[in-house]
Order: structure tokens, then sequence, then C-alpha cells
């Protein structure tokens, strides 16, 4: 086993690639295989670094940073050179992949001067500052909880370690704070800059790092998720479609295949996964830019959900007038979930293989190298066809829509099947319900851009699976189970559950939009009063309000929407609560997917915002 000499979380100097200036780092993780640590500048930015060029902070002789802001050495090297440097706080720029190769002989003398300068600079030491989240903000010091304010910038700390003028091969890949990498009119104008600055990255290459530490339990996770979930499917539609769906019940056998596999059905299911597409191309609604991506872009989508779930129920009302049966619908469940399923996997396949032309930088940071995994997870994170945005589309419109759907059919087949002349009041409930969180979805369809679904997971099977089948087929579930076990709600007893749907919603939708409109502005007057922690990042967390309640308010209520979907079905079987169940694990699953990545981009920050609000999700139990 290969040893290693520093330790994850460990704060120690890092060589700036191309040049011998060292900065405070920390210690994100480390290869085996390749040997490299992953580590993180002051300014957010990951490298990879050998261990040779990683040295502890002990070896280094420290002074006051004023001394060098004094020198007039520096002062020149500063303003000539103008080289991002790890600790100074970035201005957005960020260097050119290709600059360093267009050095002519002037350019190299003008280099050669630099190099010099710098030479002077590093002789005069500096004193460091610990990080802004560093150990000794962390441990004890007086908070700098601050009222919300623009965020400050980091002051510059430079460390020499050796006079050497060495300027070593980069084979470092980096990664800008996606936050601070502004357009390209920016970027080119900081070419010209940045190729007299004296340390070249001309080599290195702005890409996505694989990750090593899978999650969904890696290989073998994702091998059984991939296997177990479409059965899992299976298995809760056969159990609640049955008389007695105890938990006890052993699961009807399987229909024949020839049952399950009907070309109508599929049929059906092309037309509605293509209207939908038809619908998401009309040039109607605002375009919005989503987060910044590794290589500064933004991409562009179209903000038309609640016209296509306009439209939609215009025309499920117009095939209802001219007489189609959507009851078919309900007869057929089964039949359409593995139409769903057989369309996910062809989609997950045809994902993967255009994935594999796909430059490194447009790869998800989730994906890993390896096929199986990558298949699940996803390889490539906004995959397009033009400007179609195939993640984006699949996540609100053809699962979305379709639950609603599917939610007002099984109303009708409850109304057919137990001969009622107006749906029950626990229908009325489930349907009402969950329309207004579709509705509420496709009305913040904008919020989707900075979920982890769009900027962290890849397209794969996962997504592609989970938003046209598990959403739809299972998140439909008490609707379905309602059509055949009626259940008689009080007035009384619906009266608490619309207060807890009430509850959950403000919590929910609340906590969603202080948080987007945090991001968003963080200086919004309507926010003055909240208060914030400040990263290193440059981005705050926020401490009070609702993120000051538990770190996950927002699942906290969509917990209890959970729970008040369950409830008008009363408590005879298991089956209807299924949803909370998944939904739960789900949450706690992605709270904890979510700490690991805030840990990492935050730091101690992050420590101290868990220490100020120690809570999870449920206040005084996780
Ligand atoms: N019905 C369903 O099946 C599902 C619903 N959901 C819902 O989707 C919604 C979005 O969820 P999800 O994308 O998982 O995550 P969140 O909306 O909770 O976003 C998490 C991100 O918010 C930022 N953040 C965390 N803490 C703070 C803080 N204190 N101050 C400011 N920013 C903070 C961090 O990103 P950064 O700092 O980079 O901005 C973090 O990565 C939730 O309401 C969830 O309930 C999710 C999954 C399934
Ligand atoms: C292992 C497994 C079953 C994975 C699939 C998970 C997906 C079903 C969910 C991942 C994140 C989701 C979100 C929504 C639906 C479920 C999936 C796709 C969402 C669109 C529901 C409506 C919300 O208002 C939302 C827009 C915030 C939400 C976004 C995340």
């Amino acid at each position: 086993m290969p040893s290693r000499k520093f330790a994850e979380g460990e704060v120690v100097r890092g060589r700036w690639p191309g040049s011998s200036l060292y900065y405070e780092v920390e210690i994100l993780s480390h290869d085996n295989k390749s040997q490299l640590y992953t580590v993180k500048y002051k300014d957010g930015t990951e490298l990879e670094l050998k261990e040779n060029d990683i040295k502890p902070l002990k070896s280094f002789k420290q002074r006051k940073s004023g001394s060098i802001s004094s020198s007039p050495s520096r002062r020149r090297s500063r303003s000539r050179s103008r080289s991002r440097s790890p600790g100074r706080a970035p201005k957005g720029s960020r260097r050119s992949a290709s600059a360093s190769h267009q050095a002519d002989p002037k350019e190299k003398e003008k280099e050669k001067e630099m190099r010099r300068e710098i030479l002077q600079v590093k002789l005069t030491p500096l004193v460091l500052k610990p990080f802004e989240n560093s150990v000794s903000v962390y441990n004890g010091e007086p908070e700098h909880t601050e009222k919300n304010a623009t965020p400050y910038k980091n002051k510059q700390e430079r460390v020499i370690l050796s006079t050497e003028d060495s300027y070593i091969a980069t084979q470092y890949s980096l990664r800008p704070r996606r936050e601070e990498v502004k357009a390209k009119e920016i970027e080119s104008e900081e070419q010209n800059r940045v190729t007299k600055g004296p340390a070249p990255l001309g080599s290195f290459q702005v890409t996505t790092p694989q990750r090593k530490d899978l999650e969904f339990g890696g290989v073998p996770g994702a091998l059984l998720l991939m296997l177990g979930l479409p059965a899992c499917v299976v298995l809760l539609l056969l159990q609640c479609g049955r008389d007695d769906p105890g938990l006890l019940q052993l699961p009807p056998p399987l229909p024949a295949l020839h049952e399950l596999w009907e070309t109508r059905v599929c049929g059906l299911y092309l037309l509605w996964f293509f209207l939908q597409a038809l619908f998401y191309l009309l040039p109607v609604g605002k375009v919005v830019e989503g987060t910044p991506l590794v290589d500064g872009r933004r991409l562009k989508y179209r903000l038309n959900g609640l016209y296509a779930f306009i439209l939609t129920s215009a025309a499920v009302g117009a095939a209802a007038f001219w007489g189609a049966e959507l009851c078919y619908l309900h007869t057929h469940f089964l039949q359409f979930a593995l139409a769903a399923t057989g369309f996910s996997v062809v989609l997950s396949v045809y994902l993967c293989v255009r994935s594999l032309k796909a430059p490194r930088h447009e790869l998800s940071p989730a994906s890993s190298g390896n096929a199986v995994y990558d298949f699940f997870i996803g390889r490539e994170l906004n995959p397009r066809l033009g400007a179609f945005d195939l993640k984006f589309f699949c996540e609100l419109r053809p699962g979305l829509i379709g639950w609603v759907v599917i939610n007002l059919v099984m109303l009708l087949a409850e109304m057919k099947i137990q001969e009622r002349s107006a749906p029950s009041l626990a229908m009325i409930l489930v349907n009402s319900f969950q329309l207004f969180y579709v509705v509420d979805a496709l009305w913040n369809e904008e919020a989707l851009l900075t979920t982890m679904d769009i900027t962290h997971d890849g397209f794969g099977f996962m997504l592609a699976f989970g938003d046209l089948v598990w959403v739809p087929f299972t998140y439909s579930l008490q609707a379905f189970y309602l059509v055949s076990h009626p259940h008689d709600l009080s007035w009384p007893l619906a009266s608490v559950i619309i207060a807890l749907k009430l509850c959950g919603y403000v919590i929910f939708r609340c906590a969603n939009s202080q948080k987007n409109a945090f991001r968003k502005n963080p200086t919004d007057p309507k926010l003055a009063h909240l208060k914030t922690i400040h990263t290193s990042t440059g981005k705050s967390l926020l401490v009070s309000g609702w993120w000051g309640f538990v770190r996950h308010p927002n699942y906290l209520g969509d917990l209890i929407m959970a729970l008040a979907w369950s409830l008008p079905c009363g408590f005879n079987h298991l089956l209807p609560y299924f949803y909370v169940i998944y939904f739960t694990a789900l949450l706690i699953h992605r709270e904890a997917r979510d700490e690991h990545q805030c840990r990492r981009k935050y730091g101690l920050a992050w420590e101290k915002y868990c220490q100020r609000v120690p809570y999870r999700i449920f206040p005084y139990v996780y």
C-alpha cells in the first residue's frame, strides 16, 4: 500500500504550478493510483499536486504581509504580471490554456525580467494568515458571523520556500471556482495579460476531476439499483392492484410476457414523450442562464414548463371530450410502466454512447471512469441536442406532468370502478396536493438549475429511470391504491391533513426561495436581516432564518408534505406510505451527499455552520 505524507483536511503549503511560490492549501483527497493530492487554494481553486510540491506549514518562515506590498520590486511585479495567484482574491479571470505558447523573443525577454523580479519578491518573506475558515477561526475565536453583507475578499498570502527559478512541467488539472469564472469576452481580454505572467499555465487543462470515492455504494451499489429499482416498480404496482396488499402477502405472479407487451401502449408512451418535447421547443417563456460550468460557460435554458402544463391539460381535456378512454391508462398501468422503463434504458444507452465523444470538461464531476458506475450516474453533465437540454427536459416534463395525468386517470377510474358520482375526499386531497406540488415545481422551474441533479450528477440511468419511470409510476401510488381500496375520510381529519400539507409547503417553499434569492443576490435588502458566515470561496452561508433552523429545512418541509399525501389513505396498509419511507431514505442520503460536497467546497466554514446549526433535517432528532 503506497504511503502518503499528508492527511485529508490538513492545511499545508502547495506549490503554485509553474512557479516556485507556495500558498496555503487544504488537502482534500489523495489518489493512491496517481499518487496525486487534490488540494484547495484559498480562492477555491482545486488542483492536483504531487507530494514533492507540498510542504508542511512549519517549513516556512513567516513574516507580515505588509512588508511585501511595500517592496517596490513587488509592486512592479504585481502590476506587470497580473498572474492569477491563488492567494489573491479572484477577480473573475481565468488563465488561458494557450497563453504561454504565444510568446515571441521579446516576450521571452520580458518574461526573464519578470522572473528576476519574482525572485526578488520571493526573497522577501511574508507572514501567513490562516484561511478565513481555518482552524483558528473555527476553534474558539470570536465568531465572525455577520449580518448579510457583500462577501469580503481574502488578503493575499505568499510564502517563500526557495530561490529556485524553475519552471516545472505542468501536468496539473486546473478547476477554477465556478462563481468566479466570467464570460468569454473577459477571458480573451485576460489572455493577453496572462501571457506575460511568470507562471505559464499553457499546459493546464480546464477539466472536471473524476471522482474516486463513489456514491451509492460504488459499482455493486449501482448494479443493485439498476436491477432493483425496475423490479421494485413492478412489485409495487402488482401488489397495489390486489385486494389485500398487506406486507405479509406474497407478491402475485408476474403476468405472462405477451400480456406485458402492448404495441399500442408503447406507441402512446412515445406520443406522450414527443408531445412534451414539442412543447419544450415552443419559443415561449423567458430564457435564463444556468450556473457557470467548469469552463466558465453558462448554458441557456428556456422556461416554459407552465405553458407545457397548460397545453397538456388542454390536450388531455380535448382527448376526453372526443371520447378517448382515459381509464385505459389505469387498466394497462403496468404495461405503461414497462414501456417507460424500456424507453429509459434505451435513452441511458444513447446517453452513454454519446458521452464517449464528449470532451472531458463536459463530464459530470460525479462520473468516475468506471463504465458500470458511469452508466448509472451519467457521464455527461448536460447532454444537449442543439439547444434541447435532455436532462432539464426529462426532470420536469414527461415524468412530472405525467404524474398529474396518471393521478387524474386514477380519480376517474375510482369513480368508474366504485360507481361513484363524485371522487372520494381522500382521492380529491391526494390529487390536489400532488397537483399543487407539480405546479409549484413548474412555477419555480428556474430553481431546478441550482439543484445537484443539474449541477453535479450526470445524465445516466439513475435520472433517466428516476424521471421517466420512478416519479410518475411510484409517486402516484396513493391514487392508484385508492382506486381499489376506498377510504372514508372525515372532514375534521381532512382539515388536519390540509393544515399539515400547508405547514410542510410553507417550510419547503420559504426555505427554497430564501436560499435561491440569497444565491441570486447576496446583498438583497430583503435578506439584510439574516446572519451569514463567509467562506473562502467568496460565497456565504446563511446561518439564521430557515437555514439557521436546520441545515436542510427544505427537506423537512418536503417530508411533511409527503406524509400529508399518504395520510388520506388511512392506516390499513403500508403501501400508501411507501413514498414517505422511500423519500426519507432518499433525502437522508441526499443530505449526506450534499454535506460531503459542501465540506469539500467550504472546508472549516462548513464545520462552523454545522456547529451553529447542529441538526441536519429534523430539529432535535437528526
Ligand atoms: N420530490 C422529490 O422526489 C425530490 C425533491 N427534492 C427537493 O428538491 C429541492 C432541492 O434539493 P437539493 O438540490 O437536494 O438541495 P438544496 O436545495 O438543499 O441545495 C443544497 C445546496 O444549497 C447550498 N446551501 C446549503 N446550505 C446553505 C446555507 N446555509 N446557506 C446558503 N446556501 C446553502 C449549497 O450549495 P451552494 O453553496 O453551492 O449554493 C448546497 O449544496 C429540495 O426542496 C428537495 O426537498 C429533492 C430530491 C427529490
Ligand atoms: C435512486 C433513485 C430512485 C433515484 C432517482 C431520484 C429521482 C426520482 C429524484 C432525484 C431528484 C429529483 C427531483 C425531483 C423529482 C424526483 C427526482 C428526479 C423534483 C423535480 C420534484 C419536484 C420538486 O419541486 C423539485 C423541482 C425541487 C424536484 C427536484 C429534484
